[in-house]
């Protein structure tokens, strides 16, 4: 089967600053004391995703989930290694990040379309079935600046979700969605799934990741801990026991915490 994603050896590495002003920095040096850091968020991370594969991508806050996705995503490159990709991508990583708050959601519709690749014959195709799946009634013609963070997502997903993609990423930009909507997300993921399209989808929730995954992937201090089943993956985190009402949410119905 052919490989839609190849991750060879990538790393990202982000540089920490101690001091916010250029005074306390140079007071810092003058002391001898360090002004800065630097620490890998993905690192030396290699796996292939085949066609058709469904992973979900787990790990601790600050993890390197998000990295990862944007260095697959093309929004990041890597400082060393390759990150390969085959076919169009779409999807939600920083959901909302093209919209521009002074215009309406209709017009924000359009620009976030663009962005994602689609031409304007296949935006004005889907237009009515994104605006009816956002559900955003008369707010569609209000600037996006008065949006609350829920309906930024609900557009963003509509478009992104609309896009003819051969791999779909998705980050937890549904943690804001309502139960209704998420619902209707899940369902649209799950038809995505059937149409065989790569799905990499970021999730804290075990009962959403088996509800949609075929493999997990777990990252540990920006480093692959583990590559495999989903339940295998869940029980490796321990998401799968009851001793934290976080990982062991006894309310994760599969709709999980971010779908
Ligand atoms: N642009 C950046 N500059 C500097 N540090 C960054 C940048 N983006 C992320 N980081 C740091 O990299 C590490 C990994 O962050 P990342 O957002 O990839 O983690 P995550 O696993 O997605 O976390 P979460 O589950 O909390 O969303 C964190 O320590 C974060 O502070």
């Amino acid at each position: 089967m052919t490989n839609f994603i190849e991750v060879r050896d990538a790393t990202k590495t982000f540089r920490m600053q101690y001091h916010r002003s250029l005074k306390q920095m140079v007071l810092a040096k003058a002391r001898g004391m360090k002004t800065h850091d630097t620490f890998n968020a993905v690192d030396g991370v290699s796996f292939d995703v085949a066609e058709g594969e469904a992973i979900g991508l787990m790990g601790l806050n600050g993890s390197g989930k998000s990295t990862l996705l944007k260095l697959i995503s093309g929004v990041m490159v890597p400082d060393s290694g390759s990150v390969l990709t085959r076919g169009r991508i779409a999807g939600l990583i920083a959901t909302g990040a093209g919209f521009d708050p002074q215009l309406s959601g209709r017009e924000n519709l359009w620009l976030n379309a663009a962005i994602l690749g689609m031409s304007e014959a296949e935006t004005r195709r889907k237009f009515d079935e994104i605006v009816a799946f956002a559900d955003l009634g008369k707010f569609l013609d209000t600037p996006v600046t008065y949006y609350s963070s829920g309906m930024k997502a609900r557009l963003g997903f509509a478009v992104a979700i609309h896009v003819d993609s051969d791999i779909f990423i998705a980050d937890e930009a549904l943690a804001v969605g309502d139960r209704p909507f998420k619902r209707k997300c899940k369902n649209k993921l799950d038809e995505i799934k059937k149409s065989g399209t790569t799905i990499f989808y970021v999730s804290h929730a075990p009962g959403a990741v088996r509800n949609l995954c075929t493999r997990v992937l777990v990252l540990d201090k920006g480093r692959l801990a583990f590559d495999g089943g989903v339940d295998e993956g869940i029980h490796f985190l321990k998401y799968d026991d009851n001793e934290t009402d976080v990982a062991g949410d006894p309310t994760d119905d599969g709709l999980g915490a971010d779908i």
